[in-house]
């Protein structure tokens, strides 16, 4: 008889995480080891898949090892990744053509303007639910068969496979056996058809990508394969991207509920039930998961440069030395003094779509000093929320009354506390941040019948609420200073 522990192998965009979850779904352990960002020109960003695979690998074992337990011990692995990010490899050799193309990655601009001059926007907002923009895997994917030599005639011959980054480590740990995804990652390729619930024809067409390429697409919940490890074996039943992962966690099951995780970006996420919200505002429908054949539909505000931004204090700028050192010079400025930052680096995500805005500090005065710019970086991350918060209210017609928060920047209360200043409602931070594995675990775990849904819900912890403390007048005007800034980063890059 197994233990009860869930292993969820979370794969984000700058690091690969194992996380040990008991049948309380409380934290036991976890490992997590950095990778290589890859930047060969301005605007392209990849990823080594066989790093990502060895990071992956790396910190599962050394989980193991550092419990002391072994695959006897799990009864489920759960897994979740980064989405959109690109991987196309070679069916036989297992070899990879090409480096992951990484979401935040800008060079097939020039596609989308082609999809969109061929009058696909309607057609791809109404049937995939996202918008065009070199965000999602599409284009990636048409990229690397236009660009790697006999990609494309491998690719008619079946000689290629692609996949999101889940997708290629359930092939990776299945030993090749395995090339499926679940409904949540394929939502964000681009190619598939969020209402009939199949690859999508057209744009395969549209896009010159072979079918035979594509993953079998699963439940989120449901046995993907067997991971075998020092002569053990454990059931692979949950996949899902990171973002609606943290849903799950978040155990936002309810239509009207949402999260936001602040991780690398920053992804707002609202459970809108079994039918698909089409968004007025800029934001994306998306497949949150599929339960038996059901699928669960979200609308969801995609921030591109989030922690980022903090990662850019710490390495670009040496303003500080960690991440966490940003709530000490922030609360040294107090507030921004009309500074402000848009970290647009790779354009602009929901709700603006803008592929050609770049990054912009405004508000610069001789006074500014270092504490001003790190508190702005902060504020950033928040301002970009309310965009977002007040797109999703109008299309959900709600009122949304407290926001839930997770992800490694979500830790900064300086951060969580204007956050709920600027919007005006409250923020509540719940005891496990690490809401991605913990969605990863509970649908490996649901899949073999250890924990129900309707149970989970009642299992969460807050472990602090942040509740707004400025006035509505001082609000409006500091928001209004964002919305002019913002304004004036947009196009910048248009004519490059
Ligand atoms: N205390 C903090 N304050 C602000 N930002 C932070 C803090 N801790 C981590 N971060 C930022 O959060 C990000 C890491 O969060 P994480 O959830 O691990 O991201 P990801 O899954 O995208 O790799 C980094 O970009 C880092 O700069
Ligand atoms: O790796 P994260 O946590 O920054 O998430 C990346 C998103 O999945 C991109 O859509």
């Amino acid at each position: 008889m197994k233990n009860k522990y869930i292993v969820a192998l979370d794969q984000g965009t700058t690091s690969s995480r194992a996380v040990l979850f008991d049948a309380q779904g409380d934290l036991k352990g976890m490992e997590q080891k950095e990778f290589t960002q890859i930047f060969p020109q301005a605007g392209w960003v990849e990823h080594d898949p066989i790093e990502i695979w060895d990071s992956q690998w790396e910190v599962f074992r050394r989980l193991m090892h550092e419990n002391k337990i072994t695959l006897n011990d799990v009864q489920a692995i759960g897994i979740t990744n980064q989405r959109e990010t690109t991987v196309v490899w070679d069916r036989t050799t297992g070899e990879p053509v090409h480096n992951a193309i990484v979401w935040q990655d800008k060079r097939t601009a020039d596609i989308c303007e082609e999809l969109k001059s061929k009058g696909l926007t309607d057609y791809i907002k109404e049937n995939t639910g996202l918008v065009i923009d070199s965000y999602f895997s599409g284009t990636k994917v048409k990229w690397i068969l236009d660009n790697i030599p006999n990609a494309r005639s491998k690719a008619q011959e079946g000689e290629l496979l692609f996949g999101t980054i889940d997708t290629w480590l359930i092939w990776k740990l299945t030993n090749g056996m395995v090339h499926a995804t679940d409904y949540s990652n394929a939502s964000r390729t681009m190619l598939y058809n969020i209402k009939t619930l199949e690859w999508d024809k057209e744009l395969l067409e549209a896009l010159d990508i072979p079918a035979s390429m594509l993953p079998e697409v699963k439940n989120s919940s449901d046995h993907y394969g067997d991971l075998y490890f020092e002569g053990e074996n454990a059931p692979i039943t949950g996949v899902a991207g990171d973002q609606q992962a943290a849903l799950f966690g978040q155990t936002c099951f309810v239509p009207g509920m949402a999260k936001n995780t602040y991780g690398t970006g920053c992804f707002m996420l609202m459970n809108t039930g079994k039918d698909p919200v089409k968004s007025q505002s800029g934001l994306l429908t998306t497949i949150a998961w599929g339960l038996n054949g059901e699928v669960t539909y979200a609308l969801e505000g995609s921030i591109f440069i989030a922690g980022a931004a903090i990662q850019w204090l710490r390495d670009g700028l040496k303003l500080i030395d960690a991440a966490p050192d940003s709530a000490y010079f922030a609360a040294k400025a107090g507030d921004a003094d009309g500074v402000y930052v848009v970290p647009a680096f790779a354009g602009l995500g929901a709700p603006y779509w803008d592929m050609y805005a770049r990054g912009a500090i405004f508000g610069l005065t001789r006074d500014t000093d270092k504490n001003h710019l790190v508190k702005a970086t902060l504020e950033s991350l928040a301002y970009q929320t309310k965009d977002v918060l007040e797109a999703m209210q109008k299309d959900a017609e709600i009122d949304l009354k407290r926001l839930q928060v997770d992800g490694g920047a979500s830790a900064n209360d300086i951060l969580m506390q204007f956050q709920a200043d600027i919007l005006g409602v409250e923020v509540e931070r719940p005891q496990v941040i690490e809401s991605t594995a913990l969605g990863a675990a509970y649908l490996a775990g649901i899949s073999v019948g250890m924990w129900r849904q309707d149970e989970i819900a009642k299992t969460r912890d807050v472990e602090k609420w942040f509740t707004p403390e400025i006035n509505p007048a001082k609000r409006e005007e500091l928001y209004k200073g964002w919305k002019k800034a913002v304004e004036r980063t947009m196009g910048w890059n248009e004519d490059k």
